[in-house]
Parts: C-alpha cells; sequence; structure tokens
C-alpha cells in the first residue's frame, strides 16, 4: 500500500473532498514525521539562532555556581536579625571587609560583623542576606540600617537557581531563540550541536504568470507567491532552492518536480491544484508522486496538494510535497496553517518548539459574517487594549486574491469549523503573525 493510501486509512472518517483543518492536521502529522537518522553538527552559538538542537545540553556545573549578593550592599548572617536591634529597629554592624565580584572574598569576619558587597560576588561564608546600599548608614566602621523590612536570604541568590548540574538546560528539538544561545553560552559553550537545516525548493506555476522584471502583458500578473514564500520558510529558518517560475508544460513540470526531490527535503508548489482544463500540475504530480488531492473545508485555501515525490539520488528516499493554490492569500493560510508546523515536525522540533504559535483571544470590534462547516481565516488588525483584551478589526476585502490586506494585517482571526456569526463584541480567536511573517 502506498505511504498516502496507509495513512489515510489509518484516519477515521478521512474524505479528500471534504477534509477539515483538523484531518488535514492529523494527516500530516503521520506525513511530515522526521527521519530517525538525523544526524548532528557542532554550529558556532550566533549561527545556532533559529535552529534546532540535536540533543539535550546538559548542565555539567551549577549556575550561578556560588550563593551570591542580587544587590550592592552589606551581606550579614540573617540570624542577626532576630537579635534586639537598638531602640529605633536598626541594626548595627562592624564592617569587616569588602567582597568584589569575581572572587570569593577571602578575608576574616566574626559572627557579628558584615561585609560590603557587590552584586554578583560570592556571599562571604556564614553570610546569608543581603542589605541593598541605600538603607544604610555608614558610621565610621559601622553600618546602621533598619531591620524590620528585612528577611532572612533577602537579596541572595542561590547557587544552582538558574540551572542544576546535570539537569538538562535546554532539550532536543528546541528551536533556539536569543534566550537559549545566551544559556548555553551561560554553561561556557562556544558551540551546539544541530539538526541539519531542512533544504526546501519551491516554484511558481501558471502561464498566466510573469517573472518580476517581464514587461506587462495582456491578462497576466506578476508572481507574487515566489516572494511570500521565499519569506516564509527564510522565517521558519529553512534553507530555500527557488526553481522559478514553471510554465504549464508537462515535460519542464516533471523535470523540475524530479530535480526539487533531489535536491531538497521539502516542496511547496502554488497554483494548478484545482480542477482548471489547462493544468498539467495536477497530472504531473500524480505521475511523479504518491499523491492526494484534498478539498478542504476551510477559507481561504479550499484546493490543496500532499504527497511524496521519490528521488533515486543522492540516496533512496523522498521529498515531502506541498501542492498551494494559486490565490496569493491562499499560499500564505494554507502555509501558516499547515506547512508551517509539518515543517517544523519534519526539522526535528520538539512539542515546546511547535507549540510556539498559541493562539490568542481578542474582540471582535465588529460583526463577522461565517458559515459553520468550515474554517474560515480573515485578516484582521489586533490593537491592545490597557487592562482589557485585545480588540481585532477584520479587513475590509477578504479576497483569496487581495494581498494588500495581507499585509496590513498583523494576524489572522481562525474562526472554526463548528462557528457561525459573531457578533461585535464577541471573543474570538486569532493566529498572531509575529514570528511567523
Ligand atoms: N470550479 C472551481 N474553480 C475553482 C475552485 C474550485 O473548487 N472549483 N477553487 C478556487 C479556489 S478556492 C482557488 S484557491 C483556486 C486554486 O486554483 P489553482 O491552485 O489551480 O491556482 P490557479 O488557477 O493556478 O491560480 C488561482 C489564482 O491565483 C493566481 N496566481 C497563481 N499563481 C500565482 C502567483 N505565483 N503569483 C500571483 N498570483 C498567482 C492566478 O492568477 C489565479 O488568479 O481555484 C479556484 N477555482
Ligand atoms: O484557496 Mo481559494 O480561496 O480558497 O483562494
Amino acid at each position: 500500500m502506498s505511504r498516502i493510501a496507509e495513512i489515510a486509512a489509518a484516519l477515521a472518517g478521512y474524505d479528500p473532498k471534504a477534509l477539515s483543518v483538523e484531518g488535514v492536521l492529523a494527516f500530516l502529522e503521520q506525513l511530515a514525521a522526521p527521519p530517525s537518522d538525523m544526524p548532528c553538527e557542532d554550529v558556532p552559538l550566533r549561527d545556532a539562532l533559529g535552529r534546532v538542537l540535536g540533543r539535550d545540553i546538559v548542565s555539567p556545573f551549577n549556575v550561578p555556581p556560588h550563593d551570591n549578593s542580587a544587590m550592592d550592599g552589606f551581606a550579614f548572617d540573617g540570624a542577626l536579625l532576630e537579635r534586639a536591634s537598638d531602640s529605633n529597629g536598626d541594626l548595627r554592624l562592624r564592617i569587616a571587609g569588602t567582597a568584589l565580584a569575581g572572587a570569593a572574598w577571602r578575608g576574616e569576619a566574626g559572627a557579628q560583623d558584615a561585609v560590603k558587597i557587590m552584586t554578583g560576588a560570592v556571599m562571604p561564608a556564614g553570610m546569608d542576606t543581603v542589605i541593598p546600599q541605600e538603607f544604610c548608614t555608614v558610621e565610621g566602621a559601622q553600618v546602621r540600617f533598619p531591620a524590620m523590612a528585612l528577611r532572612r536570604g533577602d537579596n541572595r541568590r542561590l547557587a544552582g537557581e538558574d540551572l542544576q548540574a546535570g539537569r538538562a538546560a535546554l532539550c532536543q528539538g528546541d528551536r533556539l531563540g536569543p534566550a537559549a544561545l545566551g544559556l548555553a553560552a551561560s554553561l561556557g559553550l562556544t558551540t551546539l550541536p544541530l539538526l541539519p537545516r531542512l533544504r526546501v525548493a519551491y516554484f511558481s506555476t501558471g502561464d498566466e504568470i510573469l517573472n518580476a522584471g517581464e514587461a506587462p502583458r495582456e491578462g497576466a500578473v506578476y508572481d507574487s507567491n515566489r516572494y511570500t514564500v521565499f519569506g516564509l520558510l527564510a522565517r521558519l529558518g529553512c534553507e530555500v532552492v527557488d526553481l522559478g517560475l514553471v510554465r504549464d508544460d508537462p515535460a519542464t513540470l516533471a523535470a523540475t518536480l524530479q530535480r526539487a526531490a533531489r535536491e531538497a527535503d521539502a516542496i511547496v508548489t502554488s497554483g494548478g491544484v484545482s480542477v482548471g482544463e489547462a493544468d498539467h500540475t495536477r497530472a504531473v504530480m500524480q505521475r511523479l508522486g504518491d499523491m492526494a488531492f484534498w478539498r478542504i473545508a476551510m477559507r481561504p485555501g479550499r484546493p490543496m496538494a500532499v504527497g511524496l515525490i521519490p528521488r533515486s539520488e543522492p540516496a533512496d528516499g523522498h521529498a515531502v510535497l506541498f501542492g498551494l493554490p494559486g490565490n496569493p492569500v491562499a499560499v500564505m493560510v494554507t502555509f501558516l496553517a499547515f506547512v508551517r508546523p509539518a515543517l517544523l515536525q519534519r526539522m526535528g522540533c520538539n512539542a515546546r518548539a511547535r507549540a510556539s504559535a498559541p493562539l490568542l483571544r481578542a474582540i471582535s470590534a465588529t460583526a463577522i459574517r461565517k458559515k459553520p462547516g468550515r474554517t474560515e481565516y480573515q485578516r484582521g488588525f489586533v490593537s491592545a487594549r490597557p487592562g482589557a483584551l485585545p480588540d481585532v478589526r477584520i479587513a475590509g476585502n477578504q479576497g483569496s486574491g487581495v494581498l494588500s490586506s495581507m499585509v496590513e494585517a498583523n494576524g489572522l482571526v481562525v474562526l472554526h469549523h463548528g462557528q457561525g456569526n459573531v457578533a461585535a463584541g464577541e471573543q474570538v480567536d486569532v493566529m498572531m503573525f509575529d514570528g511567523a511573517l
């Protein structure tokens, strides 16, 4: 049985002509499972930004390595706070020396002494509490401060409170952001073991499409999809292979698909997946690959193709093909809803990294018309409101060829399968672009 038929057979209620968004996601989760034998490569920290970690990084020591001060001030034994202070409630301690950050203090201090201490300096032995210097009065060799507001252990950072020796600081499948780079650096690492970058080939199809720079022609439009797809893939950290604009000719389409399968792990195409008469795209995909052609209960983005295009070199295998509909907004919506999560999975991202774009709740500023029985993605602009849920305003023109409203929007309102009309003031879910676009 083909892999596509196998996945289809295992999914309850699978109907390629009326697939729900959830059905597509369940299907792709099977199709885009990462290979079990992905090699790791050591990569300098700065080049690791946005990439996927190949194995757990276990902390070899505590971070911070010692108890240390969180404030510039005076360190002392917190047990003294319970000692009778003077009639003003002040504690008065002898200053035994100064502990600077960067080296342990080696002076001698008695149990009743304080040590002047800098932020980050190691706590002197027997001392566990710090009073910030702005609350202190230095009187000759003594420091005086109010004891009342302080509790034992205040303003001290414990050894290992950030990372504990022997515990995983970063996990296999994490997608590395700025904080993860910093955390790796705090372990003294200069490189990280990473999974290979995913190579994704992409091309546009259609005889009515013009390359940027070509002279305008009646009835033709410029290829915008190749640029939005490039941007979407680049934001995901993929290595991209631009295979250009492919005319509606079976031999060229076949050669391009085969080249894409040789050169890449995944392929993203746009156009030619609906039922138009002049389209050879579907037929060529069907002939070369193990394919499914879907009609999805969603708007925009109803027609979509997925499958596996086999290759015999460099080694036996296949590339996962995502055949997106031609309409420019449908391309972006199907990418965000399906291709993005599938590629993150194929890259080896763990569940935490794949859940990085949660839906936001917002109040719809206007009424929205919506038919139950399909998922709709409407372009909207979300504005923050102090002390309240953000509100979202739907863009005026929701046509699936209207890319300008995608530029103006900062998120997609997701109107779920069973949902009907939305009244002004009702809460809706929004997929924010930040991080993805
Ligand atoms: N009888 C039916 N007609 C259509 C259906 C349907 O179910 N039954 N679905 C409609 C929907 S929804 C979409 S989306 C499109 C998808 O069709 P294709 O994937 O075959 O795409 P094309 O026909 O090639 O193009 C559609 C549209 O998009 C423009 N386009 C295509 N490529 C680009 C590009 N690279 N840059 C800019 N614009 C592009 C193209 O000019 C067309 O206007 O089918 C509907 N029809
Ligand atoms: O994919 Mo089509 O609207 O749904 O443009």
